[in-house]
């Protein structure tokens, strides 16, 4: 059985003020089409913020363009203060990047890669410590091309926390890895922005973005349709209450925002009768998030 230790303390930069990351009206354009479209986003300093939506709604392209590694057609976009598109290397130390998986691999071990990338950075974090906390001081020896899938992603992990970033961005950092990797990549999370790192990351797990996000923003057809705490998510969708119950043999249902007068009308038809199967149901998060993304007929955008 695996045990899930906490993450150890990381050693992080201080907090300081202000917004991590302004965005307004940003646009990019494939060939004429506008796969983000006036999409506005602020997240503050220290906060752990998800971006969630389904393929192709433009979550990476507009994480890459905060990143400064895309370009935007248009648009505000300030990252620590700064325009990415034109901010230096002592920016770029300011800032951790993990990217999606690209499952390259190279004959250096875990340590030697870790070592190899410290140079990068004025104050790398130290090796062991770094190890430790992704769960990877036990492989340290292993070449990077013998690592598993999931070995691998702690690895990005650790290489993007290296420089202690006072911004981290996670493109779907968890995704490959078995449940109780994903369980201690949270707490590893959470120990970073205990320590006052801002967290921007997309991600396709609701309960992740449920556990771990301050807040959370759903992306769709390039655009944000909705922010708000996990547990707000839908705001008025979340009080429309399905009550279904069996009548004559047949499943009846209704969508309600005042269940207890539904019941009660129900009821008062034959007051000594039964509502065989009675359920009162209040949607998930995943019953809001796929609203959200719906289009007007039904489908995901
Ligand atoms: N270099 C490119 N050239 C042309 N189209 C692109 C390019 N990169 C992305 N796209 C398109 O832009 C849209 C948004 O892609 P993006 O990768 O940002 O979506 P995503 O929300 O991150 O999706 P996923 O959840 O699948 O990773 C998609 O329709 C994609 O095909």
């Amino acid at each position: 059985m695996t045990t899930i230790q906490p993450a150890p303390e990381l050693d992080l930069p201080a907090p300081s003020d202000g917004a991590a990351v302004q965005v307004l009206g940003l646009v990019k354009r494939y060939g004429g089409r506008a796969v983000v479209d006036g999409l506005d986003l602020d997240v503050g300093r220290g906060e752990i913020f998800a971006l969630l939506g389904p393929n192709g709604a433009g979550k990476t392209t507009t994480v890459e363009i905060l990143e400064g590694v895309r370009r935007r057609d248009a648009g505000e976009v300030r990252v620590l203060g700064q325009d990415p598109a034109s901010a230096g290397r002592a920016w770029r130390d300011r800032v951790g990047v993990v990217g999606q998986t690209t499952g390259d691999g190279n004959a250096l071990t875990v340590r030697e890669t870790v070592d190899h990338f410290a140079r990068y950075h004025a104050t790398p974090q130290d090796g062991d410590q770094l190890l430790r906390a992704v769960g990877l001081d036990s492989t340290a020896g292993t070449r990077v091309d013998k690592l598993s899938g999931g070995q691998r992603r702690r690895l990005e992990v650790a290489l993007g926390v290296q420089g202690r970033p006072e911004l981290l961005f996670l493109d779907e950092p968890t995704t490959g890895l078995d449940p109780a990797a994903r369980r201690q990549f949270w707490s590893l999370i959470e120990g970073l922005r205990d320590g006052g790192t801002t967290i921007v990351l997309t991600t396709h797990y609701l309960d992740e973005a449920a556990h771990l996000a301050d807040r959370v923003g759903v992306i769709s057809g390039g655009r944000l349709v909705e922010v708000a705490p996990p547990a707000q998510l839908g705001g008025a969708l979340r009080d429309e209450v399905t009550v279904r119950w069996t009548e004559d043999g047949a499943v009846r249902e209704l969508v309600t925002t005042t269940p207890a007068a539904l019941l009660r009308d129900l009821l008062a038809v034959d007051p000594l009768g039964e509502l065989p199967d009675l359920s009162v149901t209040r949607p998930g998060l995943e019953d809001v998030y796929l609203r959200l993304v719906a289009t007007p007929e039904g489908e995901i955008r």
